[in-house]
């Protein structure tokens, strides 16, 4: 039998990070290899301290040797545990830096039902007809609903292989990149995904997916503030976060903690600003007639009051629900007053973000800004 350290190493390629979406190799846990006839140590380090972290990573380095190279040679694993990297600047973005993904924001609403995922889906459809590459992703643990409403209910993500590894690939639809915990669950079955359940899902649907190249990553959250904001928040480099209400007083009273989630110190991820669903109700037919059943204004008066931008208003009307049911949300709809106010409050998002990424680290902002013909002013 006869290998070289350089077999070794890319044998480790093969292996994933914990957390991390990069190989042990690329992500420099590997510290030294030290070969010896028909043995084999390797050096590596990890964050987590636990027994079963251990474990894990030794089992793995030994199966990636013995599938890769051979099964007869002696795999010594010495794994190190050193503390994670210092805190981060809290004026800095949070989370893992995902190269390929450009810019993530948030989608969220303090009460159920108020059309945070309606908002996602025709928001996400107005980016990529914009010429943005778009993905979303449905972290809507109680109900999953992209899926439907991008018209893909049965389809199953393909694994792909990515140098060496094996990658989730999303489920594309009008021109938009979809992973859904929908795509996972069984319709008739109610599943409950607790919070560090639901976590490791989402990580898995961000990092372990074949995303290609992102302007735009949307997230679906599920309403509230729990513990999956709090996770997604954490774990991921959230450009900014959206909030959906209506105007009625108590989405609103619910929309203003959803704010404040964000806001919170511990958390600081830049609210863009807050979009007014079912502001008033329009016949389709007479559109110049508008009812406030839910109150006038009020998520406007709200942005104001918590200094906040209002980003838009989108009226009820019965085509929106229609074709967010038959999975052809009405952004699609060319030349229509709500394919245009859709457009609209997404030209608002994206010229928040711009302004709130001037602060951050360059990235393809400018490319952006020239691409959409959103202003920064
Ligand atoms: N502007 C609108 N006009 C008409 N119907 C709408 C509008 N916005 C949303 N709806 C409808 O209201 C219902 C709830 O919307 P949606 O599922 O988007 O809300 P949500 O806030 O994401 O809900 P959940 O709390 O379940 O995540 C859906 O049937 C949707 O089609």
């Amino acid at each position: 039998m006869s290998f070289k350290k350089q077999d070794i190493y890319k044998a480790l390629e093969t292996i994933t990070a914990p957390g991390e979406g990069k190989s042990l190799i690329e992500n420099n846990n590997v510290t030294n290899v030290v070969t010896f006839g028909n043995e084999v140590i390797v050096d590596v380090t990890i964050s987590n301290p636990t027994l079963q972290a251990k474990k894990k990573i030794e089992t793995e380095i030994s199966k990636a040797i013995h599938t890769n190279i051979d099964k007869n040679i002696t795999v010594k694993v010495n794994v190190k545990v050193v503390a994670s990297a210092p805190k981060e600047n809290p004026n800095q973005i949070r989370g893992k830096e995902i190269p390929n993904i450009k810019n993530i924001i948030a989608i969220a609403s303090g009460k159920g039902g108020v059309g945070k995922s309606t908002i996602t889906a025709n928001t996400a459809i107005s980016l990529a007809k914009m010429g943005f590459n778009v993905g979303v992703l449905d972290a809507d643990v109680y109900g999953p609903s992209q899926h439907l409403m991008f018209d893909v209910e049965r389809a199953k993500p393909l694994s792909v292989n990515v140098n060496g590894r094996s990658k989730m690939k999303p489920v594309e639809n009008y021109g938009v990149k979809l992973l859904s915990l929908g795509f996972f669950t069984n319709p008739d079955q109610a599943v409950i995904w607790r919070g560090p359940m639901a976590s490791k899902a989402l990580n898995q649907l961000i990092f372990d997916a074949d995303w290609g190249e992102l302007d735009f990553l949307l997230i679906d959250l599920p309403p509230g503030t729990g513990d999956v904001h709090l996770s997604i928040v954490q774990a991921l480099p959230i450009n900014g976060a959206v909030v959906v209400s209506t105007p009625q007083n108590i989405a609103l009273a619910d929309a203003k903690k959803g704010v404040a989630m964000f806001q919170q110190e511990s958390i600081n991820v830049p609210v863009l600003g807050i979009i007014e669903n079912m502001a008033y109700f329009t016949p389709e037919e007479l559109p110049e007639n508008k009812y406030y059943i839910f109150g006038k204004d009020g998520a406007k008066n709200l942005a104001e009051d918590i200094k906040t931008k209002f980003l838009g208003e989108i009226p009820l009307v019965q085509s929106i629900r229609e074709a967010g049911d038959v999975g052809h949300p009405v952004a699609l709809q060319e030349g229509t007053i709500l394919e245009n106010s859709f457009k609209d409050i997404t030209k608002e998002m994206v010229s928040e973000l711009l302004k709130r990424n001037a602060n951050l680290p360059p990235t393809e902002v400018v490319r952006i800004t020239t691409m959409s013909g959103c202003s920064t002013k």
